[in-house]
Formats: C-alpha cells, structure tokens, sequence
C-alpha cells in the first residue's frame, strides 16, 4: 500500500509538468503553480527572461537551463513562449522551466524572482543605429520595468534591450516613479563589447581569447563604447595602427553583425552567450563569491554623468563597487570626451521619456 502511495505521488508530481488541468491553473493562477513546481528544482536562484521566444531569448533560455546556480527559469514573451518553454523544458538540467505568455502573465512571470534578463524589444536593420529603436523599444521597457517595480522590487535586473544608452535611465526612473530605484540592481548589459574586445584583441595578440581582459567602459552604441585597450591583460602594447583598427572594430561590431545578417536582425547567439556570461556573475555575487568583476552600464559616479559603463564589483545585493576608469592614455581620452558627449544626450532622452 505504501509503495503504491509512492507511487502515485510520483506520478502525480511528474504530470504535474503535463496536466492540462495544471496547465489552466497555471493560466489563472500562476503563483499557486509556481509554488508548487519549484518542488522538483534544485537549490538555487529563481531567473526570468522576458522576451524569452527572440533570437537572443532562445539561445539565452537554453543556456541558463544550463546553469546550475539556476533552479526556476521563467520564460516570459508576448507571442510564442508555450513552444519555447516546452522544449527547453525537456532538458535534463536542474532548473524547473516555466512559460509566460501576454501581458496578463507578466506579473506571474515575475513573482519571487531574484534575477530578471530584458532582451525584449526589437533589434535593428542595415542603416538603423540603436538610436532608432527607441521609439519602440522605450515603451516596451518601461512596462516590464513597472512589472518588475511591482511584483519583484528586489530583482537585479539585467537590460539588454537597446538603446541601452537610453533603456536604463528609463528604468531607473520607472523605479524611482514606485519608489522601489537601488541603484546597485540595475545593470545595463555592456558584456557584448567585452566578448569582442576580448576575441579581437586575442586575434592581433596571437593568443587564446581566453586569456585575455579588456576592460570596455562608456556606453553601448558606436563612439561611447570604449574599449581601454591600455589596460588590456595581460599586459601588452599595440600601434596606433592596430589602436585604430582594434577600437573602430569594437566600436562597430555590432553593426558588422547586423549588415552580414542583411536585414535578418543584430547579433543574437553572441549575445545570448555574453549575457549568460554576464547573468552567471551577477548569481555568483548573489550568492556570494568572492572577486567577482564585470562591466556594466550603471547608475555611477565615475564620471559627471548619472549612467556610465566600467568595472563592477558584484556581491550579494548586486553591484558592490563600481571601479574608478584607471589611468587613461591620450587616445583614450579623446576617445572619453567623445563617449561623454553622446551618451549625455543619450541619457537625458530616455529620462525625460518617462518625465515628460
Ligand atoms: N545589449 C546588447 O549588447 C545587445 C542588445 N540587443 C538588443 O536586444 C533586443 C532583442 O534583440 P533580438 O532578440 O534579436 O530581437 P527579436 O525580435 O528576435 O526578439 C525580441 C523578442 O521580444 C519580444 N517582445 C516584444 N515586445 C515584448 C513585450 N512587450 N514583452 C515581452 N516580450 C516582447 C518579441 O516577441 C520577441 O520574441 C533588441 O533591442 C536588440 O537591439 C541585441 C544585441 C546586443
Ligand atoms: O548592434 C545592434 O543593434 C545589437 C547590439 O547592440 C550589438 O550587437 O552590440
């Protein structure tokens, strides 16, 4: 009797994953679900992508169903996110995979999570800088971003969407609107211009790309993202010919993406693999670990600007220091005054598109 007790409690927790009728319960009811999944999960931190079913949310769900610092993903998107959460669902990692579809699951979607990844919006064609996604991709932001205000303040949040330039002062001031703004929660996604300083600098170097750590300060859109290729580790020197080559490459790499993808959208699986790369250090401070840098786009002091992208310490509650720029050469700060002026304008754009 017992052995058939454990039997069906078995199986009643397996079809839990399966039963149409938990599948409609979860529809009306998703935190009554959410509860009860988060069973099967192993220990660990619960993690939302919103704009899950993308070219970047695919790849980026799949990966972070990889990471075992992960127990809950959520997959949340406004079209297409049931067929994305099924087949990702079925890989045999830790985390439990959960689906999201629509507006009136966002709040569901966004419940008791500790991280919560923004690659929703759309992404740019041949001719568009990231300037002209804004129309569209700001309105986008900010109602996430009032999700996100509502249903799981304490998140740290990683934006991806672009502009990114633009789309963190719109979050920030949808938080301070809630009055729920820490500045150490919100980090824009600069991670892609590190991955390809990285690989580009690898490639004049003759070396692993593994080995190698440019720090990439500024913004994410052309002349704000500043590569500091004289703080490149290890240690190294380049000519002002391979100076230019290097910085106008990484100034340009996601442009150089988007005219090869000839009008099929901007990067995606580099982006998905720089976004895990930067989600996996944000749960490693969260839980703990010790010595954990990145760059990022975040509210700072490095500069008079109120948003600026540079090194970052990340801890348990997010970032626990922003690194000062370092010594700079000449170069670099032409290169800074250039940055500085963009982003400025950048800034003051998305701030004033939830002021106004
Ligand atoms: N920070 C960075 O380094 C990078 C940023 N990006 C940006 O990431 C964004 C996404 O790019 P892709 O995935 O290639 O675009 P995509 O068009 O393939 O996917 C975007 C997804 O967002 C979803 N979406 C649209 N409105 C939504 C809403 N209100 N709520 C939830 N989901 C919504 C769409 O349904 C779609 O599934 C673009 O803005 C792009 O410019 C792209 C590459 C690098
Ligand atoms: O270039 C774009 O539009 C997408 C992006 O931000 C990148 O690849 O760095």
């Amino acid at each position: 009797m017992q052995q058939n007790g454990d039997a069906n409690q078995r199986i009643a927790r397996i079809s839990g994953h399966l039963n149409p009728r938990n599948l409609q319960m979860e529809e009306s009811s998703g935190l009554q679900q959410v509860n009860c999944r988060a069973k099967g999960g192993s220990a660990g931190f619960r993690v939302a992508i919103l704009g899950a079913a993308g070219g970047i949310g695919q790849p980026l769900a799949m990966l972070m169903k990889m990471n075992p610092l992960v127990s809950v993903l959520h997959l949340y998107d406004v079209v297409n996110s049931p067929g994305v959460t099924a087949d990702i669902s079925h890989m045999d990692t830790g985390a439990v995979v959960r689906g999201f579809l629509g507006q009136n699951q966002l709040e569901n979607a966004l419940t008791g999570m500790d991280l919560v990844i923004i690659p929703a919006g759309v992404p740019r064609k041949p001719g568009m800088t990231r300037d002209d996604l804004f129309n569209i991709n700001a309105g986008i932001v900010k109602t996430l971003c009032e999700g996100v205000a509502k249903c799981c303040p304490k998140a740290i949040v990683n934006l991806i969407s672009n502009p990114v330039n633009s789309t963190v002062p719109i979050a920030a001031e949808v938080f301070k609107k809630s009055g729920t703004f820490d500045p150490k929660r919100l980090l824009g996604v600069t991670m892609l211009d590190v991955v390809r300083a990285n690989t580009f600098v690898a490639e004049v170097l003759g070396i692993d790309p593994r080995e190698v750590d440019v720090p990439v300060v500024g913004g994410h859109a052309g002349v704000t993202i500043l590569p500091l290729l004289s703080q490149v580790k290890p240690p190294c020197s380049f000519t002002p010919e391979e100076t230019d080559y290097l910085t106008v490459r990484i100034q340009n790499g996601g442009t150089e993406v988007v005219e090869a993808k000839a009008g099929a959208g901007s990067a995606t699986l580099s982006m998905a693999y720089a976004a895990v790369k930067f989600a996996d250090a944000c749960l490693r401070g969260l839980r703990g670990d010790a010595g954990v840098v990145q760059c990022a786009f975040v509210a700072s002091q490095v500069t008079e600007l109120p948003f600026f992208a540079s090194k970052v310490r990340l801890g348990r509650t997010g970032i626990a220091e922003i690194y000062p720029l370092g010594p700079l050469n000449a170069y670099e700060r032409i290169g800074l005054d250039k940055a500085k002026k963009e982003l400025a304008s950048s800034i003051e754009k998305g701030v004033s598109f939830i002021k106004k």
